[in-house]
C-alpha cells in the first residue's frame, strides 16, 4: 500500500552535512499500525515528514497504492489533503474553535457541502466518545479528550494513512492505553494505515509492526507483545 524505497536525506548547515536517512526501505500494508522507534536524532521525524508528504527534498521513491508519489509541491499538497491525516504530541487543536469546528476543519478543503461535512463530523465524534462535548473549546477538555479530538480530526476524512508523532507522550498510562486502543480500533474499522513515531512501549506493544531506526538505517523488530506471547 505504502512503500518507500532506498530513501536518503541529508541536512547541510554551513560546512556540516548530516546524513539523517542513509537508504531506508519498507512496505507497509493497508490497515497496519506501524511504530517507528529509535533514539533521539535517529531520523524518525525526517522519515515521518517524508512519508507524510511534507518534504519533497529527498532521494529514493515512495509508492502509494502502486503509483509513484510525484515530487512537486502542488501534487503533494493535493494527495496529502485527500489521503492523509495527522496526529501530533501536543494535539495542535485550534483554541478559538469548538470541538465540532476543529474536527470539521480538514473537510473544508475538500469538495463537500455542509450537510455531508456534518454527517462525517458527528459520526466520528460519536466513535471517539465526544458527542456530548462538541460545542466545547479545547481548553475545556482534559488532555485525553483533546487527543481524542485530534484523532477525530485526523480520521474524519477517512484517510488512507494517518501519520502520528508521539501521540501518547503527554498522557498518563490509562488515558494513553485508551487512546492507543481507540486508534487501533478505528484503524481496523476504517481500514486506515497508521505510522506512529514513538518511544512509548505502551504504544509499540499494541502495534502490528515495529520499525527501528538507528543512525539513519531501518530494521524491523518484533513487537514486545508478540515476544512476550512467544516466551
Ligand atoms: N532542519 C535540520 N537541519 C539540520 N539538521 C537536522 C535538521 N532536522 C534534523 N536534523 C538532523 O538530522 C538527524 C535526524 O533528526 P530527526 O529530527 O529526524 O531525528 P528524531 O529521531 O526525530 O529525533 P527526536 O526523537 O529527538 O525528535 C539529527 O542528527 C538532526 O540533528
Amino acid at each position: 500500500m505504502l512503500s518507500f524505497n532506498n530513501i536518503k536525506k541529508s541536512y547541510t548547515t554551513g560546512d556540516v552535512t548530516v546524513a539523517a536517512l542513509k537508504g531506508v526501505s519498507a512496505n507497509i500494508r493497508k490497515g497496519e499500525t506501524v511504530a517507528l522507534c529509535g533514539p533521539s536524532g535517529s531520523g524518525k521525524s525526517t522519515l515521518l515528514n517524508i512519508c507524510g508528504l511534507l518534504d519533497d527534498q529527498y532521494e529514493g521513491d515512495i509508492w502509494l497504492n502502486n503509483s509513484p508519489i510525484p515530487k512537486n509541491k502542488n501534487d503533494l499538497t493535493q494527495i496529502r489533503r485527500e489521503k492523509l491525516g495527522f496526529i501530533f504530541q501536543r494535539y495542535n487543536l485550534i483554541p478559538v474553535m469548538s470541538v465540532l469546528e476543529n474536527i470539521e476543519y480538514p473537510l473544508l478543503m475538500l469538495d463537500m457541502n455542509k450537510r455531508q461535512r456534518m454527517d462525517q463530523v458527528i459520526e466520528i465524534a460519536h466513535k471517539v466518545g465526544l458527542k456530548d462535548h462538541i460545542s466545547k473549546r479545547p481548553d475545556q477538555l482534559s488532555g485525553g479528550q483533546q487527543q481524542r479530538v485530534a484523532i477525530a480530526r485526523a480520521l474524519v476524512k477517512r484517510p488512507e494513512i494517518v501519520i502520528a508523532d508521539e501521540p501518547t507522550a503527554n498522557l498518563d498510562t490509562s488515558t494513553a492505553n485508551m487512546v492507543i486502543d481507540l486508534m487501533r480500533d478505528l484503524g481496523n474499522d476504517m481500514g486506515s494505515t497508521f505510522i506512529v513515531a514513538t518511544h512509548d512501549h505502551r504504544m509499540t506493544d499494541r502495534c502490528h509492526r515495529v520499525l527501528d531506526l538507528a543512525d539513519g538505517m531501518l530494521q524491523e523488530v518484533q513487537p514486545q507483545l508478540d515476544t512476550r506471547k512467544a516466551s
